[in-house]
């Protein structure tokens, strides 16, 4: 690959740049180009309906400001700004954004579409680049400036007419491939024409049209920027960067740490080639830090829905915050510890949320009925636990975590990604519908304790064995151990001993099951086997629990042996 065929982009000369050490505090003013920049790049661009859906989207997740078009580009663009002036679709706190060029007919016609409006921003825009400047509009930087400047003259001119607010924007149009002295000589010939001052503020957005270089040279170029204007406070920065690099999001960041108040972006990073920076993702990252974003993302599939719906573009599932398998673990120590954490998190009841490999939580973006954890031949016992346990509401003894899940890696080594229905079916048909050599028939279980004396069990258990129905008989001090001794008469269960034993309801209320979880050892093995049990009644979970365990000793240890 002949890399000499490109060559790198002059970088500026800022040695006492002070935007590393800060930190972003607060949210910047977000403004949507989702309806401009975004629908521009689309294949098929959006249709009235669409638009309009895509315009109520983001309203309701809280811009106040919305680019809603090029109205002087089509008739259709044109439109739309008409329909949401016509049919009163915009709140009084949302203020309308039009692009246009730094064109007289453009800007004219622009104007004849906001009547009726209460406030707009006018943004108007030519590209000021080397490039540029010299392939697509052969002029010197004088007569670049002059487009700018007629441009402005004549946006304030129709806005004196005009019987509302007209906020300006201007946008040195491939800032990123312009001089950082020549951009602020056209912004401040902009800024002078508007006659802008703290009162009369004027957007000027310094685009990453394309982005050329690593985000620190922007971060640079913006803390340049904001340096070097006459009077800072006659100013609202904003960026509008681009992702070519890949770094559309970090460029964002790191351009808010060099002094920008605003940030134009899109929902997802639709836009053109590369795509916009993605604002979802950016007031995320802040929400994770604690920062308010001030937006409102917590329905992450609705907006993910009704933006695939108008864009017809897709979110890759590994999308920040929203792609499908973003809040998915496959690999077992993955799993293992966002497992122990989601137990931490719940046990500290501190609302404070630390939960490894999860940055967020994702019932904050109102999904938390997707599966968190995904279970294929990468994953170990704590993702399938967690699945039993979240799922089924099964808490696995750790032995039995160990030995579910040695089954469930048989499978997904030949089938792959294993569901959590398949999960729970094995865990059915490995434990609990085991009933060969013994069955479950019945069992009672007598309190014939003395007064004041040990409390004492006779169980009754019938059970068929071989196939065959006996009637089994135990005392003892608790049911558990009346239970086992019942089983003694047997000669399989004789020779096994009780390792260890647990049970739980498996739902809350009156009505719910109880899971008995059994390990035997058959005398002289050093192999264990757990059974599992379930019924409404504890003893006869308990019961079942045992069948289980010496059914699968039967299965794997003597049959084996
Ligand atoms: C980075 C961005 O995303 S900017 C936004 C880009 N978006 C779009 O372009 C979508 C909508 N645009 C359109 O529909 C069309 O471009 C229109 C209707 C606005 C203009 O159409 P046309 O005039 O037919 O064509 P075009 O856009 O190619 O304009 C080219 C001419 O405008 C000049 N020009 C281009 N941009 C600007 C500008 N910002 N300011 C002043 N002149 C400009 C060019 O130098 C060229 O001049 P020439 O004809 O003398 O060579
Ligand atoms: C019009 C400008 C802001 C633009 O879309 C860009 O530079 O990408």
């Amino acid at each position: 690959m002949n890399y000499k065929k490109y060559k790198k982009f002059e970088t500026i000369k800022l040695t006492d740049r002070t935007w590393p050490d800060r930190e972003i505090e607060q949210a910047p003013v977000w403004c949507s180009v989702d309806l401009r920049d975004g629908n521009q790049a689309l294949i098929t661009p959006m249709d009235i309906d669409e638009k309009v859906e895509m315009f109520q989207l983001l309203v309701h997740l809280g811009f106040k400001e919305i680019e809603v078009g090029f109205p002087s580009s089509s008739q259709i663009e044109y439109d739309f700004l008409r329909l949401l002036i016509e049919k009163d679709l915009i709140p009084d706190d949302v203020t309308v954004q039009v692009l246009t060029q730094a064109r007289e007919h453009l800007i004219k016609r622009t104007f004849e579409s906001l009547k009726g409006l209460k406030r707009a921003i006018v943004h108007i825009y030519n590209s000021t680049s080397v490039l540029q400047r010299d392939v697509v509009f052969h002029k010197s930087k004088e007569e670049i400036k002059q487009i700018a400047i007629d441009g402005t003259k004549l946006v304030k001119e129709l806005s004196q007419e005009f019987d509302e607010e007209v906020i300006l924007e201007y946008s040195p149009e491939s800032f990123t491939g312009t001089e950082v002295d020549y951009a602020m000589e056209v912004c401040e010939a902009v800024l002078d024409t508007w006659e802008a001052s703290p009162e009369r503020k004027v957007i000027i957005n310094l685009p990453s049209t394309v982005e050329m270089d690593t985000p620190n040279v922007y971060a640079d170029q913006i803390e340049w920027m904001c340096r070097h204007f006459k009077d800072r406070d006659r100013v609202i920065v904003s960026v509008h960067p681009h992702n070519d690099r890949g770094c559309g999001v970090a460029t964002t960041e790191l351009a808010l740490l060099a002094g920008a108040d605003r940030v134009e972006g899109t929902l997802f990073g639709n836009g053109e080639r590369t795509g916009n920076v993605d604002i979802i993702t950016l007031a995320l990252n802040m929400f994770t830090h604690g920062i308010d974003p001030k937006l409102e993302l917590g329905q992450m599939n609705q907006i993910k829905n009704i933006y695939e719906k108008c864009t017809k573009m897709e979110v890759p599932p590994r999308q920040p915050y929203a792609g499908e398998l973003v809040f998915t673990a496959f690999s077992g120590s993955h799993q293992d510890a966002i497992n122990k954490g989601m137990y931490a998190y719940h046990q500290r009841g501190e609302g404070i949320w630390e939960v490894p490999y999860l940055p967020i939580d994702p019932a904050d973006l109102n999904r938390q009925y997707e599966p968190i954890v995904r279970i294929n031949s990468q994953s170990g016992k704590g993702g399938v636990a967690f699945v039993m346990d979240t799922v089924f509401g099964y808490h696995l003894p750790k032995a039995l975590q160990a030995d579910f899940a040695k089954a469930i890696q048989n499978i997904s080594e030949i089938e792959g990604e294993v569901s959590p229905e398949r999960i729970y079916d094995t865990f059915k048909k490995e434990y609990i519908d085991l009933e060969y050599p013994y069955k479950f028939i019945k069992q009672r279980l007598i309190d014939i304790s003395e007064e004041d004396g040990e409390h004492e069990r006779r169980a009754e258990v019938t059970i068929e064995d071989h196939g065959e129905v006996k009637t089994l008989v135990g005392y003892g001090n608790g049911p558990i151990d009346a239970v086992k001794n019942a089983f003694n008469s047997t000669e399989d269960f004789l020779y096994t001993d009780l390792i260890d034993y647990s049970e739980h309801a498996l739902t809350a209320g009156s009505n719910s099951k109880a899971a008995a979880y059994v390990q035997l050892r058959p005398q002289g093995e050093e192999k264990c086997e757990y059974g599992v049990g379930v019924h409404l009644n504890i003893t006869t979970a308990t019961i079942k629990a045992m069948i289980s365990a010496m059914n699968r000793i039967y299965k794997n240890i003597k049959k084996e042996g």
